[in-house]
């Protein structure tokens, strides 16, 4: 057996190869950000083969720097950015289209027309989901729609369908395994998340072929081999796959009922496991699996929050206040409060609770006295905000009150913004030794499959928290703070353009 484990997290903006030992240690990492393509307003796209060809370049680097032998790699384990959507063509490999990417809203229209017909239960009760452009069912539509040919393709077919982790294995497979697993099938909007099939009737509604969709297996089991070209000779086991925040709740061994963490990365999702029970949001939360794996199937609450980490990325790139995004502490810092300014940053409409797909962003309280501090401290607090949306939801939806909050995610890294989120909800917040639990948790999934680890109890004995943030803000500043986030969500949600 290999002495690593090979993870591969193709997250929104950048790809990661980590290569962790026995210790969930990471021995090396290489990582590579890509490009987004914005072609209208509310629209985001991606590259396929760009993503393929930067998944190839990390491993390779992770390898060459590290230099790690790839007959010590055991197994690979797959997370990626979930519900993002890639068409191919299956005799020639090529996408047919650009992948559309969660947070596009090119479907709202789609989106409109199925609740119009009065066929968003029918979804819900189903899939656990809302008719919102986020999943990948209406992205699906919108390509045979749109591309020329690609409805009579797909119908005689020729074309597949794919989330990104799909698109990889199929690709580090020569194109011998076209597999997804239930925690990306359960974000598709086709995938029936109790009876564990595609939904034929939803595939007629959005008018999908079947022929098109990947066979859905458990998380943990072993897809496929590399083809030997392109792993250095090497056939290595592909036997782990989830989708990205599935995977980090894998990684934050949150393997108990009752357990909660949230990523703040281009966008943040905070997930309790709930078990083997699927529980029914009242309050805009999704009901998602968590994992499968011996056997069985868990399920999740899940709160998404569309714009998080890519604020702080638009404040770097769009506005070019910032250099990087680790420079946003330093400036929000520098000031004692956000001064009374709130910026919600509804760029492609808002998720829970709201899940208003034509939300677009704003910003409130500007006086003369504002500074580029204040500005950028409001959209680092606006982060904070929008989990405090999601986590009242999820207290009421569960009957749970947390005591403790586990945080990951690049975002998670800025000190300041995890001493605001304790503060504004009253909860400790605790960060572990690893923040790279999102590709921690597709390892030990590949792992468990090869018996690289023998179990979970195992796991969960290496977790440990690495910085822990105790709430210090009186009740009182904590309750006004939060009333003038909701008035200012509130005025957001008034204006449509
Ligand atoms: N120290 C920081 N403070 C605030 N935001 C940060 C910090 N470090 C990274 N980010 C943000 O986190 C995101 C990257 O996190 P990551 O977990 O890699 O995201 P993803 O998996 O979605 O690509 C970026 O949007 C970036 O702006
Ligand atoms: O890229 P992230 O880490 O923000 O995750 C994206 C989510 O999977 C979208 O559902």
């Amino acid at each position: 057996m290999g002495k690593y484990i090979l993870a591969l997290d193709e997250g929104t903006t950048s790809v990661r190869a980590m290569i962790f030992d026995e210790m969930g240690q990471v021995k090396q990492m290489a990582q590579k950000e890509f490009k987004q393509y914005f072609p209208k307003s509310g629209w985001v796209e991606q590259d396929a083969n760009e993503i393929w060809g930067s998944i190839l370049s990390v491993i390779a680097d992770a390898l060459s720097t590290g230099e790690i032998d790839p007959k010590e790699i055991a197994a690979i384990g797959i997370t990626n950015q979930r519900e993002t959507t890639v068409v191919w063509d299956r005799h020639t490999g090529h996408p047919i289209y650009h992948a559309i990417v969660w947070q596009s809203r090119q479907t709202a229209d789609i989106c409109r027309q199925l609740k119009d017909q009065g066929l968003e239960e029918t979804f819900k009760s189903k899939t656990g989901l809302l008719l919102d452009p986020y999943f990948s069912g209406t992205k699906i539509k919108w390509i045979l729609d749109n591309v020329t040919g690609a409805r009579e393709k797909a119908e005689r077919g020729d074309l597949l369908f794919g989330t990104i982790d799909t698109w990889l294995v199929w690709k580090l497979s020569g194109g011998s395994a076209h597999v997804t697993d239930y925690s990306n099938a359960a974000r598709t909007l086709l995938y029936n998340i109790y009876d564990l099939s595609w939904d034929q009737e939803l595939l007629e509604i959005m008018g999908v072929p079947k022929s098109m969709l990947p066979e859905v297996c458990p998380s943990s089991q072993v897809y496929a081999k590399t083809v030997s070209y392109h792993f250095f000779g090497e056939e290595i086991p592909i036997a782990g796959i989830a989708g990205d925040q599935q995977s980090a709740l894998f990684g934050q061994t949150c393997f108990e009922q009752g357990m909660v963490k949230n990523t703040y990365g281009t966008g943040c999702f905070m997930l309790m496991n709930t078990g083997e029970q699927a529980v029914h949001s009242k309050t805009g939360l999704l009901t998602t699996i968590a994992w499968g794996l011996n056997g069985k199937v868990s399920y999740a609450l899940e709160g998404s929050i569309f714009v998080a980490g890519s604020a702080i990325q638009w404040l770097r790139d769009g506005l070019r206040m910032i250099k990087s995004s680790p420079e946003s502490e330093e400036y929000a810092k520098r000031v004692e409060s956000a001064d009374g300014v709130y910026l919600v940053p509804a760029f492609v409409g808002l998720g829970t609770p709201y899940w208003d797909a034509d939300a677009r962003g704003a910003v409130f309280g500007l006086t003369r006295g504002t500074t580029k501090e204040h500005f950028i401290r409001a959209t680092l607090e606006s982060l904070a905000y929008q989990t405090k949306d999601v986590l009242n939801a999820m207290e009421s939806d569960s009957g749970i009150t947390l005591k403790k909050l586990r945080v990951d995610g690049g975002a998670s890294m800025n000190d300041f913004l995890m001493q605001f989120q304790s503060d504004i909800l009253g909860v400790s917040v605790g960060r572990p030794t690893s923040s790279e639990t999102t590709a921690l948790g597709a390892a030990y999934l590949a792992g468990l499959a090869v018996g690289f680890w023998s179990d979970q109890k195992q796991l969960a004995e290496i977790w440990q928290v690495g910085k822990a943030y105790h709430a210090e803000m009186a009740p009182e500043v904590r309750s006004q703070l939060y009333r003038g986030w909701t008035k200012a969500v509130g005025a957001t949600r008034v204006f449509k353009n």
